[in-house]
């Protein structure tokens, strides 16, 4: 491939960046990629869609294995605020979190294996809601990839933090276990002056926000690494009207099940205490969890050795990191891995300001079709 064939991936990622949707409704992107893919040769190609998801089929000249490579589709809720021409024409969304730069690389990976054929099959997954509620599960559970199931998988996820040229990744555990986290309070609205005849939620919402706050602090082993962000408040109508109800939306994030587990009981003892002492209701819902992403030790150390003979990637062994990914749910039923892809920018995943450089497109279009091609041959 040509330094001129990645320049148009690049032009892939602005149309795709104009037009992001939130997960599941990936209507216009389904269509875009669909429309790009009935353009390539269709010799070697099977396509199918699920729900608004693609699987692509790659024949391989002589097959024995079935590679696999997982792209995510979907779109957050930000207003953008990048310096960009080709900002999202969908106001309140945003792609901050890079699935614009992974789809377009996999339509790279998708373009050069149509051309150039390798001999084992490839199976590329155009994968929606990967921010919620997670269509990596259902995807692997679903008709249209049972036939197609992979004997490896890899995903990538791009990482500000790292100049373009850097891979990071590690055996093991890569990304956290992650649960969803919705807490309604329901108590009595009324007059502002009258605080005594009503049951102020946001008095309780605010205090139970702060007391979230301590089980990390406090209940789980400082050397366990965990997370409890809550992301949105909800609150009253107006600033003299006392409010009846409170919700609380967040995420928690730990290293292991067992974590977890500990959270939610402290979450839902908690709770109690707000119902008793605020003499509310309180409910909890924990929305899509996701899965730790745990690479497989040999793939990835075997992947590792190979990058390190590439004068065009600098290879980093990270630490793990509290995001998430439902690319876990895949990890846990097809060895494989995934990695950093650096693309340097000062603001970070989930940022209005997120702005990665796109040189990194075409160089993971690179190290990812020359390594699909060695493990072919090998
Ligand atoms: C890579 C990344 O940023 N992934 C998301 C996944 C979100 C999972 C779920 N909606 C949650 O918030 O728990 C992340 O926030 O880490």
């Amino acid at each position: 491939m040509t330094a001129g064939d990645f320049d148009k991936y690049i032009q892939i990622r602005r149309d795709l960046h104009q037009i992001p949707e939130p997960g599941f409704e990936e209507f216009k992107t389904q269509r875009y990629l669909l429309d790009y893919i009935a353009g390539l040769p269709q010799d070697r190609l099977e396509v199918r869609t699920w729900r608004t998801g693609i699987l692509v089929l790659i024949r391989g000249t002589a097959p024995k294995r079935r590679f696999g490579y997982r792209t995510d589709m979907d779109g957050l809720p930000i207003a953008e605020d990048t310096g960009y021409e080709f900002k999202s024409r969908h106001p309140g969304y945003m792609h901050a979190c890079g699935h614009d730069l992974h789809m377009s690389i996999a339509l790279g990976i998708v373009t050069h294996f149509v051309r150039e054929a390798m001999t084992d099959d490839l199976v590329v997954l155009f994968q929606p809601a990967e921010e919620g509620p997670g269509g990596a599960l259902p995807m692997l559970q679903s008709e249209e990839l049972a036939d197609w199931m992979p004997d490896q998988m890899v995903g990538l996820h791009i990482a500000p933090e790292y100049p373009v040229g850097t891979i990071a990744t590690r055996p093991g555990i890569l990304f956290a276990n992650t649960s969803e986290l919705f807490i309604d309070l329901t108590g009595t609205g009324g007059h502002a002056a009258y605080p005594h005849r009503a049951n102020d939620m946001v008095v309780a919402g605010s205090q139970l926000v702060g007391q979230l706050q301590t089980i990390v602090a406090r209940n789980i082993n400082p050397l366990d690494a965990a997370v409890i962000t809550i992301g949105k408040v909800e609150s009253g109508t107006k600033q003299n009207i006392i409010a009846e109800t409170a919700r609380l939306e967040g995420t928690i994030r730990t290293l292991s099940a067992e974590t977890m587990t500990v959270i939610k009981s402290r979450i839902e003892a908690l709770l109690r205490g707000i119902e008793a002492g605020f003499e509310c209701k309180a409910e909890v819902d924990y929305g899509s969890n996701y899965r730790q992403v745990f690479n497989e030790a040999g793939l990835t150390g075997e992947f590792m050795d190979w990058l390190d003979g590439r004068r065009d990637v600098q290879l980093v062994e990270c630490s793990e990191a509290m995001t998430g990914e439902d690319f876990g749910y895949l990890l846990e039923r097809i060895p494989g891995f995934m990695f950093w892809l650096g693309v340097d920018t000062p603001y970070g995943l989930h940022h209005a300001k997120f702005e990665p450089k796109e040189e990194a497109i075409g160089m993971a279009i690179r190290v990812m079709t020359d390594y699909f091609t060695w493990k072919s041959q090998s």
